[in-house]
């Protein structure tokens, strides 16, 4: 079985480097000329899966858009997930869940089992319960080739104060996260399966991604303010595996699907220039 690291290596050779967010904001539902309602949420999600699916290396839908329409949300985020994976794109559901033992595993069975029909090629989540607590995650994804993004440095300004808080060991909360993931990573060829959340917005801060040996996804790109040309200042020498993500900067080109695709590319010519 192939894992994660190696489907992404692949996805990003064949495809590009880039991630598109499927957000579906009621804002952007509105701007597509749709109703805030199921209707309008399937037919905004299938149009992205149309339009992108078959090019863009990751797809990641964001639950919290999905689950807003309660059970009948969650039928159109199994069938976005399924059909974005039928045309050939990985999808990073972003559930950035985390909790604790038979809880996580129970998570880790909704996400990264295939017998579940929300089962996504990798998920986001919080480490915020201890790295450690994520285990059945972690265990799940290698069982099923399957990935896992771990929140680190995120894209928003309230992170920094929990995330560069300094610890009983001297290390920050985030290094002691990024730490933790390269020692999972150690070793994998041409890629780990276990990846980190580093916003695109956050600037130079210090930590050392030099060894984690997986995938950097990038948010903050586009609507938040984050440039292609932030990046090197954020990833340094580990520009070669960040994942760059835009959601909205994509998503607003809608509802037709040459001007999404149009988009699209603007922002991997983008981001391609950067990353060299
Ligand atoms: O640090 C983080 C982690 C996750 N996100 C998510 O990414 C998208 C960003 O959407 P944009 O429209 O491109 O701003 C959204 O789903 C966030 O929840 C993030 O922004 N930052």
């Amino acid at each position: 079985m192939e894992t994660f690291g190696e489907r992404l290596h692949a996805a990003v050779a064949e495809r590009g480097p880039l991630c598109v967010g499927i957000d579906p904001h009621a804002s952007l539902l509105a701007r597509w000329g749709l109703s805030d309602d199921i209707a309008g949420l399937e037919h905004f999600a299938r149009t992205v899966v149309e339009a992108l699916a078959d090019r863009v290396a990751v797809l990641k839908p964001q639950s919290a858009f999905f689950e807003r329409f309660g059970s009948r949300g969650v039928a159109v985020l199994e069938s976005t997930i399924r059909q974005s994976r039928e045309a050939g794109a990985l999808v990073l559901l972003d559930v950035k869940r985390g909790d604790i033992g038979s809880t996580m595993a129970a998570y880790a069975d909704a996400y990264l089992s295939p017998a579940s029909t929300l089962c996504a090629d990798a998920i986001t989540v919080s480490p915020y319960l201890g790295v450690g607590s994520l285990q059945p995650a972690f265990d799940s994804a290698a069982a099923h080739g399957g990935g896992v993004f771990v929140l680190a440095l995120t894209s928003n300004p309230e992170g920094p104060a929990v995330q560069h808080a300094v610890t009983s060991s001297g290390k920050s909360v985030a290094q002691t996260v990024i730490d933790e993931i390269s020692q999972v990573n150690a070793g994998a060829q041409p890629l780990g399966s276990l990846g980190l959340v580093v916003g695109a917005t956050i600037g130079e801060t210090g930590h050392d991604l030099s060894k984690v040996n997986g995938p950097l996804l990038a948010p903050g790109l586009g609507a938040q303010g984050g440039t292609p040309d932030d990046l090197r200042a954020v990833f340094g020498e580990s520009l070669h595996n960040v994942l760059p993500s835009y959601s909205r900067e994509v998503l607003a080109a809608g509802p037709e699907i040459g001007e999404l695709r149009a988009a699209t590319d603007r922002v991997l010519a983008g981001v391609r220039a950067a990353l060299g």
